[in-house]
């Protein structure tokens, strides 16, 4: 079989190619969960913090330098982010100064159907004030709902030098985790990561986030290791339209991909299909997988030979996946009832 390359390079090479197997019927959409499904991440942190920008960079394609001219968040605005990513959740964001005092401020309701509450710290700024905060916004929530992950965002980190990201980074975790054991709450769990609108930080602590609140991630990770041992590819990932989740079985190997938008809005759709050669020894080859989702792997070229099998395990891949999601995704797709309907090809000609 000769192997077909586009040439035209990483960053430009998403395009529409036709399908090289029919494998009859398409299988149906993906089914969107109600609302009251959906997992709930709130956003908070003292005014000015930068809540608003990310929400706004990470789902909206706002530019970082737009985000200078954001007006301050009077109200929570919730965003329903199901039109723009796989995993379907809402986003709080919340005006700066939350007062857990105001009988208007219904804690129960808020933190009883949250999955994440990430806290903005700017640490560009004098952090003590918004550390008394994260402690009071931690031990209230955490009274409602204990199942909560606390995600702290140590944000705008862009400004300071490495050395001083790692002190700034060691003084907030350690003074945040003895203000909680001063209080004897030692068992709260606070997750931190250092965090930009101006790099790919934000996208991947986002995504981190996410990827806690997904039921279906572990039996997802076993499909990933699943094609990459039967097709050998080196390195495999999925992303979404929304850059704001991956799995990634190799997580020191992270990098991104953003959709093109033309005229007539995105480029991508269930044709979407590319092969690019990136040097003598390895192809990436990426193919649609649902409407925002897409595998992206990198193969070495003597297994690309073997194009039609990869093809086939592609289909069962895809097949999978629509049906954890469908199903609701709890139920492993790989117990052995289900595992019977899932025959990989590997590439010595066996089925797995
Ligand atoms: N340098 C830098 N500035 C940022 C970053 N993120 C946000 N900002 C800036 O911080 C300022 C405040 O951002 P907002 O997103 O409005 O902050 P907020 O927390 O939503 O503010 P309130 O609505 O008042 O609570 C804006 O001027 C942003 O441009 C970042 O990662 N780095």
């Amino acid at each position: 079989m000769s192997i077909q390359y586009d040439e035209t390079g990483l960053a430009g090479s998403f395009g529409s190619f036709p399908k090289s197997f029919d494998y009859g019927a398409e299988e149906p959409e993906v089914q969107s969960p109600s609302s009251s499904d959906k997992p709930r991440i709130l956003l908070m942190g003292l005014r000015r913090s930068g809540k608003s920008s990310i929400q706004k960079v990470v789902f909206h394609k706002m530019s970082p330098n737009e985000t200078l001219f954001l007006e301050s968040t009077n109200k929570i605005y919730k965003d329903d982010v199901s039109s723009t990513s796989f995993v379907q959740f809402q986003i709080w964001d919340f005006p700066g100064q939350v007062d857990f005092f105001d009988p208007t401020f219904d804690s129960e309701m808020i933190f009883k159907g949250t999955g994440a509450l990430i806290f903005v710290i700017d640490a560009q700024d004098d952090y003590v004030e918004a550390l008394s905060r994260l402690h009071l916004t931690v031990s209230r929530a955490f009274r409602v709902n204990p199942n909560i992950n606390f995600e702290v965002f140590i944000h705008k980190v862009d400004g300071l030098s490495d050395d001083h990201k790692i002190e700034t980074h060691r003084d907030i975790h350690q003074r945040a985790n003895d203000d909680l054991a001063d209080a004897n709450l030692e068992k709260v769990h606070l997750s931190f990561y250092l965090t930009s609108i101006y790099d790919h930080s934000i996208f991947e602590a986002f995504s981190k986030v996410v990827q806690k609140l997904i039921p279906q991630l572990p039996t997802l990770e076993n499909l990933l290791n699943i094609f990459i041992s039967v097709s050998l590819t080196v390195l495999i990932l999925m992303y979404t339209t929304s850059q704001t989740c991956m799995f990634l079985p190799d997580a020191e190997a992270l990098f991104y991909f953003r959709l093109m938008q033309d005229g007539s809005g995105c480029a991508y759709d269930k044709e979407s299909l590319a092969t690019i050669k990136l040097n003598n020894t390895t192809v990436l080859y990426l193919k649609e997988v649902t409407k925002f989702l897409a595998l992206v792997c990198i193969l070495r070229e003597e297994s690309f030979e073997r194009k039609g099998l990869i093809d086939y395990n592609f289909h069962c891949f895809r097949k999978a996946i629509h049906e954890i999601f469908e199903v609701g995704g709890v139920s492993s797709l790989l117990s052995e009832k289900r595992n019977s309907s899932l025959k990989f090809a590997a590439l010595n000609g066996s089925i797995l």
